[in-house]
Order: C-alpha cells, then sequence, then structure tokens
C-alpha cells in the first residue's frame, strides 16, 4: 500500500512527455487476440492496467512480450481460451473488451464481470444489447457474461446513450460478422477512431469513426499488425492544470492539441495563457485565474475523466463556478478529500458548486479513484504545506511514473511503502 509524500506551493516549470493513452490501450490490447498472427503495439503507457491486461491474455494462453517499456508483442496466433473467467479480469473496466473480442474470433465468450473505477452503477446492458442485435445469446449470473452464436451477423444498432464502451466492444463484434453492421449515435472519443483504426491495419473494413455513425463490413479473419497508441489525452490535461493550479510555465509534449481542444478553451477563459505547436501546449500561468462553469460531456466536450483535476483547479480560482458531471451519477465521491485540503465545494445531484479560496493546505487525504487521485495530487501541489495521499494503487493504473514526472517539473513527491 503505497502513500505519496507531496510537498506543496511547488511552482512546476519545465517539459513533460506524455504517454500513450490507457482507454485507447486498454481497448488496443484485447482487440490483439482476434489476430491470428502477432502484433506489436508501440507507445504503450507503463501502467498497471496494461500490466494486467497482459496476464489476462497469458491465463488466456497467449503470449505477451515486452520488447521495452513501451513496446509489446502479442502473439494469439496458436489459439486462446475463450473464458477470462478469473478474478484478474475484475480489476479493470476494460475487460469488457475481451467479450466483443473473443466473440469476434470464436463466437463465444465467457468473461466476469468488469470493475473499474467506482462512481456508481457502470451498467453495460448497451454492449450486451448490442451482441444480441449481431444474433449472440448473452446471459448473466454469478457475476459472469456468456455470449455464444452460430453465426453472427450485421446489422444496424442504435445506441440509446452514447457509450464508448459499448461503441468499441460492438465494433470488435462486428469485425468478423457478416455482411455490414451500423452503429448510430456512437462514441467520437479518440480511443474509438485509435481502436478502428488498429482493426483496419489487421484487416477490417471500418468507416466513420470518429463520426457518429461507424460502418463496419465484416471479414473473414484478421493478422497481426504493428501499431502505435495515441497520447493519453487525459494524462495530458491532468499536466496542463498541473502548470494552472501552481502558477507554472509547463511544456507539455507529444500530445494531439485537437484532442486538447475542450480543456484549452476552458483554461484560457480562467485567464491561464496557451501556447499551441504541432504537437505540444505551452501552459502559463501568471495572471489571476477566475473561475468557470464546466459540464461533462462526450467527445467533443469537456472530458468527465478531467472533471476531478479542474474541480481541484477551480476551487483556487476566483469567485463561483460550477461543475455539471453528465456522464457519471456518482462523480463527486473525493470532493469530501478535497475538502480535506481546504476547498470550499458544494453537492447538489449532478452539480458541484465552488467557490474560490486564496490558499489550500496540506492535509491526509486518500485516491478515491484514479482521476479523483491525480486531483489529490493537483490539490496538494498548490497547497500549504505537506500532504499524504494514500490509495495510491488507483492512481497507479492510469499514470506512469507520476511522481518521477512531477518532479522532473520542480515538484516534490516521494512515493513511501507502508
Ligand atoms: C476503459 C475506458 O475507456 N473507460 C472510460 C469509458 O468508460 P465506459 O466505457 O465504462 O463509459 P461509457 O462511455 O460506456 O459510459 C457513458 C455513460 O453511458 C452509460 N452506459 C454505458 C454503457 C452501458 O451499457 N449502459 C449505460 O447506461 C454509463 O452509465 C454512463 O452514464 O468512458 C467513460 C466516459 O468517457 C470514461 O469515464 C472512462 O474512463
Ligand atoms: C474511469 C476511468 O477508467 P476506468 O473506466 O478504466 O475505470 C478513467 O480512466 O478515468
Amino acid at each position: 500500500m503505497d502513500k505519496l509524500i507531496v510537498q506543496g506551493r511547488k511552482r512546476l516549470v519545465g517539459e513533460v512527455s506524455i504517454s500513450g493513452a490507457k482507454n485507447a490501450a486498454v481497448a488496443v490490447i484485447p482487440a490483439a487476440i482476434m489476430a491470428e498472427g502477432v502484433s506489436v503495439l508501440e507507445n504503450l503507457p507503463s501502467i498497471e492496467d496494461v500490466r494486467s491486461l497482459c496476464h489476462t491474455i497469458e491465463k488466456l494462453g497467449g503470449k505477451c512480450t515486452y520488447q521495452d517499456e513501451h513496446t509489446l508483442q502479442i502473439d494469439c496466433g496458436g489459439g486462446i481460451d475463450y473464458r477470462a473467467t478469473f478474478e484478474e479480469v475484475q480489476k479493470i473496466r476494460a475487460s469488457y473488451y475481451f467479450l466483443g473480442a473473443l466473440l469476434a474470433r470464436y463466437k463465444k465468450a465467457e468473461v466476469a464481470l468488469p470493475g473499474g473505477c467506482n462512481f456508481g452503477v457502470r451498467p453495460i446492458d448497451l454492449h450486451l444489447k448490442g451482441f444480441r442485435a449481431l444474433g449472440a445469446t448473452v446471459e448473466e449470473g454469478n457475476g459472469m457474461v456468456r455470449a455464444y452464436a452460430d453465426r453472427l451477423i450485421g446489422t444496424s444498432i442504435y445506441m440509446d446513450q452514447v457509450s464508448v464502451g459499448a461503441t468499441i466492444n460492438i465494433m470488435l463484434a462486428a469485425t468478423m460478422a457478416e455482411g455490414v453492421t451500423t452503429i448510430e449515435n456512437a462514441a467520437k472519443e479518440p480511443h474509438v477512431v485509435d481502436t478502428a483504426n488498429y482493426l483496419n491495419m489487421m484487416g477490417a473494413n471500418i468507416k466513420g469513426a470518429g463520426t457518429d455513425v461507424i460502418r463496419i463490413r465484416g471479414v473473414e479473419k484478421l493478422h497481426g499488425a504493428q501499431y502505435t497508441i495515441i497520447p493519453d489525452q487525459i494524462e495530458a490535461g491532468t499536466y496542463m492544470i498541473a502548470a494552472a493550479i501552481t502558477g507554472g510555465d509547463v511544456l507539455v509534449k507529444n500530445i494531439i492539441p485537437k484532442h486538447m481542444d475542450s480543456l484549452t478553451a476552458k483554461l484560457d477563459e480562467m485567464n491561464v495563457t496557451i501556447e499551441e505547436h504541432d504537437d505540444s501546449i505551452r501552459v502559463t500561468a501568471n495572471r489571476p485565474l477566475h473561475g468557470a462553469n464546466v459540464k461533462t460531456m462526450s467527445y467533443p466536450g469537456f472530458p468527465t475523466d478531467l472533471q476531478p483535476q479542474i474541480a481541484a483547479l477551480l476551487s483556487v480560482c476566483g469567485g463561483n463556478s460550477v461543475i455539471t458531471e453528465n456522464v457519471w451519477e456518482n462523480r463527486y465521491q473525493y470532493i469530501d478529500e478535497l475538502r480535506k485540503l481546504g476547498a470550499q465545494v458544494e453537492i447538489d445531484g449532478r452539480i458541484a458548486r465552488i467557490q474560490g479560496v486564496d490558499r489550500l493546505h496540506g492535509a491526509k487525504v486518500s485516491a478515491t479513484d484514479l482521476r479523483a487521485g491525480a486531483a489529490m495530487i493537483l490539490a496538494a501541489l498548490a497547497a500549504e504545506g505537506e500532504s499524504e495521499i494514500d490509495g495510491v494503487k488507483y492512481i497507479d493504473r492510469g499514470y506512469e511514473h507520476v511522481e518521477h514526472k512531477f518532479n522532473a517539473l520542480g515538484a516534490k513527491i516521494t512515493r513511501v511503502q507502508v
């Protein structure tokens, strides 16, 4: 059980290089098991979720070989088990992608229900509805989902709600279905596009990823491919907000600036100086910052996965701010922890009202989930005095070498094992 000890009032200055995207990597890795050959995935983030997925593939009988810290060779060419029913699967959210991938390759899958960050109910009914529409029989029970079909047949699927996971999972399952599948009201997140690009390099025929209509023409089989994962929009956003909250000056490198539009617009509105380059953004905060209203939405809206981090920033901006969380019904559990650091926040259902304070102060807090943990680091960096953050295992799920990256910018964060 690691803890982070954070010394506050450190101004972050310098350059940080952003790792590969967690939410792309965790879809592309399960997709790799569909190939009758070897894939090489580059720019993978060195994070716990990626390691958990590799363990799962190995337990299924596939082979994962690291060529270096960020390059992984996946070989499931010889065939693997279609049953991912062990405990490991329950640790992370993205294990639901094994359902779509195994169903596509073997027309049968048995997968334990996924875990992931806990912010209220996280149903997978839309995933299962999609598999059924393709002709699969789907059964749930004893913490397990079983799906099987004689044939998967392409069809038109309208998503009641925009869902990243369901869009990708149905896309996986439809890749080797007979005929054409159309997903309407699809999610448009960069990781949806990245997964489709990888599948197309494996021989799939997917068009329209990144728009709200995706058309998948089924192919008979897929081959391995070499693929480079896109940069992590949320890690990039976290360091951009870190620069702002510490009154710093940070060049956030190796990113796709277009993916950051909703955040850069918001930071600009708050008086943060943004300088955009081809594959980097410089964030400078040397003027008083004002509060803002933020509404989370699916892409290209403001991402819910940056909601806790922007809340930390708004808690030290002048005036009042309002956050509306439109994606998750209960993503404010961390607010009690933020209050321990001196933030003034009132919660009313999906709305958080924040009254900016001049200064936060160090405290003992918990990372209640991955992005909440990131928010604790940001708030602790800005606070007066020392903070102690436990629950670091959540942060390690999605942030590569977190304390080293912050320390290289001038932070003083120490990891202690207890
Ligand atoms: C591994 C991964 O990529 N995780 C991300 C993914 O999670 P995840 O794929 O779980 O999130 P979804 O996009 O599916 O969820 C969006 C909304 O749809 C609802 N819903 C979803 C599926 C379903 O079958 N039924 C249903 O009602 C959810 O309750 C939620 O309100 O997208 C979320 C929204 O951007 C992010 O916060 C997560 O970081
Ligand atoms: C919520 C997240 O991840 P997961 O869906 O894997 O729990 C996240 O990346 O912020």
